[in-house]
């Protein structure tokens, strides 16, 4: 593989989305250098995940707390202050107003950059009518990411496919992160927006999330660097 700049290395985070702790390391030794940033989410913080992001900020990679904080402000800020403590670089809160200022008001000062959830790249139009919303995907995202802009934190998630228009809503060095990432020809599972590599960036991605395209490959050191490449190759 052609080698890849740092920067290049930077954009694409790394899902870590297994049981438990053993299983989340095998892949991060077997990834080794070619991969800098990595996602723990739900579903490895409760298999000790939270000991394992400090052992990977010691390790000199880069960590996302995927935890989607949604409580009330005094707790939220709090929670985000510990994150902000254990020297993580990506958090997410629901992007509720009230939810994302408190979450500002918690990594104040601090390196952490906060993102607001906006809409899960598994919900599509019938899934947020199902949940009581009114406005469609595309509004919805759009009202959140302005305002998250005005909460005060650094960006969003949402779907490579609600980035163009996100990027056009707000400032350019709002961050705007997409999951629902699938190379060409892998499965789309549960999700139900989702777009190449090449083309998220293209629309304005600063970094993309991938889990199962890497972790449920038959060699997933040649699928992540299989991104890589095209991430360069977008990046001109
Ligand atoms: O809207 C969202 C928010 C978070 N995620 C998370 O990203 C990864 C995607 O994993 P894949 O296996 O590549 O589908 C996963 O950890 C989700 O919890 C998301 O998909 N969509």
């Amino acid at each position: 593989m052609t080698d890849v700049s740092p920067d290049i290395r930077d954009r694409l985070i790394v899902a870590l989305d297994y049981p438990n702790v053993g299983a989340a390391e095998a892949l991060v030794w077997q990834l080794g250098d070619a991969v800098s940033f990595y996602k723990v989410g739900l579903e490895l913080t409760v298999g000790g995940g939270l000991d394992l992001a400090a052992d990977l900020i010691d390790a000199g990679k880069k960590v996302f707390l995927d935890l989607k904080m949604h409580d009330i402000g005094n707790t939220v800020e709090k929670a985000t202050a510990a994150a902000a403590e254990r020297g993580v670089s990506l958090l997410t809160v629901h992007a509720y107003p009230q939810t994302m200022a408190a979450a500002a008001r918690g990594a104040k000062g601090s390196a952490l950059q906060v993102l607001g959830v906006t809409v899960l790249t598994s919900y599509d139009e019938a899934d947020l009518a199902a949940a009581g919303y009114a406005q469609g995907v595309t509004e919805t995202v759009r009202r959140r990411a302005i305002q998250a802009q005005e909460a005060g934190i650094a960006g969003v998630i949402c779907a490579p496919t609600d980035a163009a228009m996100v990027r056009a809503a707000t400032s350019p060095d709002f961050q705007i992160v997409t999951p629902g990432v699938r190379p060409a020809g892998s499965a789309a599972g549960d999700q139900k927006r989702f777009a190449t590599p090449a083309d998220a960036m293209a629309a304005g991605a600063n970094r993309i999330v991938v889990g199962r395209p890497i972790t449920g490959a038959a060699d997933p050191s040649a699928a992540a660097r299989s991104i890589l490449e095209e991430l360069a190759k977008a990046a001109g």
